[in-house]
């Protein structure tokens, strides 16, 4: 049966708690091909160097859009996008096109870690 794949995106603030999330879930998250944007993808191979990551260009350089370009695709199944709500970001048009292509493609795609807690454990059989 083909993997499933899984996008992990975090904004700056919220980089701690993508690291501890995937640490956490560590065997929910290994069955998953993952795919990830430069500094999230670092960062969680940095806490999990057992996990293997392919690591796009960071969001403001465009990895956000890489991955949107990817759900177009149909090459990524779930997103994981630990959004900071309370920063403003320079390349806050390429979040909301990552976000707008997630909903186009309705792929499940959680925004925080409550969600994202939620949503790994349903993928359990
Ligand atoms: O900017 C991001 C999401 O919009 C994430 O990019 P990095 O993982 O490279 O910091």
């Amino acid at each position: 049966m083909k993997k499933l794949t899984l996008a992990l995106v975090a904004h700056d603030a919220k980089k701690d708690d993508m690291a501890d999330f995937v640490a956490m879930f560590e065997n929910d998250i290994r069955p998953f091909t993952l795919f990830a944007t430069g500094t999230t993808g670092g960062r969680v191979m940095e806490r999990c160097p057992s996990l293997s990551v392919t690591r796009l260009k960071s969001g403001p350089l465009g990895g956000d859009q890489q991955i949107g370009a990817m759900i177009a695709e149909g090459k990524i199944d779930t997103l994981f996008f630990f959004v900071d709500p309370l920063s403003p970001h320079p390349h806050d048009v390429d979040v909301k096109a990552l976000m707008r292509l997630a909903l186009v493609y309705n792929i499940p795609m959680a925004l925080n870690r409550a969600t994202a807690e939620r949503l790994i454990e349903s993928f359990r059989d």
